[in-house]
């Protein structure tokens, strides 16, 4: 796929369109294979109109040039793309193992070696994105895909943006943004080092460290930092250390993308194969 994805022409009578995968606003993702060479492929379906009424033109040719520019183990591949008269369609690579919020949701909360295997992987994918002056700006369980050997892929470029300097444009859902983006201020890469810290609360503890019943009330306490650790035995002080360390207001003192992987807890339970042992 990788050679034919230069080829310039794709069509949709080039692929065999299977079950539908997942929807979002603007459109379907369905599993599909390329007629000639057999390779599945997981083919994004946007309806032109639904774009133009919102006017997301420009961010989802952002969404494509930077998610095709991108060569990253945990980044999902997006192999090129072509447009019919009412549908733009983006050729991914095709995850497996599905979403990982599934297995999130099945299990109610993931194991320490699961969690630190996955933020593990986040954060190797994060600080080869923020080398390309890439911020995701909107890292959450629903972006996240498992490969056939259950490694992590971050999907869905669609609030990323190309950034050498501070960004103002506000975007995502509450429970994951950080206090810098919340109140719509100058933001820049280390809003997803406090998505990582978010992430990792979700991923142990089973729902977001700031959700509440409104979406006032989760600003407030994303702006308070109202971080408070349910007792469980499950979770060791050595995770609750680096969820501190990482969901700090003051985005310059957040821990750092290598210093997370250098973290005791990291070492001790993360798989250096972005996988672990079921
Ligand atoms: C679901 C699912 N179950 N299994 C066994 C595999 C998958 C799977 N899904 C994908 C998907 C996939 C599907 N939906 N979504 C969410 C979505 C949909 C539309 C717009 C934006 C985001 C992603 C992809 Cl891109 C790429 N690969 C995928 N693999």
């Amino acid at each position: 796929m990788a050679s034919e994805s230069v080829k310039r022409d794709w069509s949709i009578r080039d692929f065999e369109i299977g079950k539908p995968l997942g929807k979002g606003k603007f459109g379907r993702v369905y599993l599909a294979r390329e007629a000639k060479s057999k390779y599945i492929v997981a083919l994004k379906v946007i309806f032109k109109e639904q774009i133009e009424k919102y006017r997301l033109q420009h961010q989802l040719k952002r969404e494509m040039a930077i998610q095709t520019s991108l060569r990253h183990p945990h980044v999902l591949r997006l192999y090129g793309w072509f447009h019919d008269a009412e549908r733009i369609f983006l050729i991914l690579e095709y995850a497996h193992g599905g979403e990982l919020y599934g297995e999130l949701r099945r299990s109610g909360h993931l194991s320490e070696k699961q969690a630190a295997t996955y933020i593990a992987s986040l954060t190797h994918a994060l600080a080869y994105c923020h080398e390309k002056h890439v911020i995701h700006r909107d890292i959450k369980p629903e972006n996240l895909l498992l490969d056939h050997e259950g490694r992590l892929k971050i999907a869905d470029f669609g609030w990323s943006v190309q950034s050498k300097n501070k960004r103002h444009t506000m975007c995502g859902t509450l429970d994951y943004l950080a206090p810098e983006m919340v109140e719509n201020k100058a933001h820049d890469y280390a809003v997803d080092n406090w998505t990582l810290g978010i992430l990792c609360y979700e991923f142990l503890y089973g729902v977001p460290p700031f959700e509440a019943d409104s979406q006032a009330d989760t600003f407030r306490r994303i702006m308070k930092v109202d971080l408070t650790f349910p007792s469980t035995p499950h979770v060791s002080a050595e995770a609750k250390v680096l969820i501190t360390q990482l969901l700090v207001k003051d985005s310059a003192k957040r821990l750092s993308l290598e210093n997370i992987l250098k973290h005791p807890w990291i070492i001790m339970n993360a798989d250096p194969n972005g996988t672990f042992p079921k």
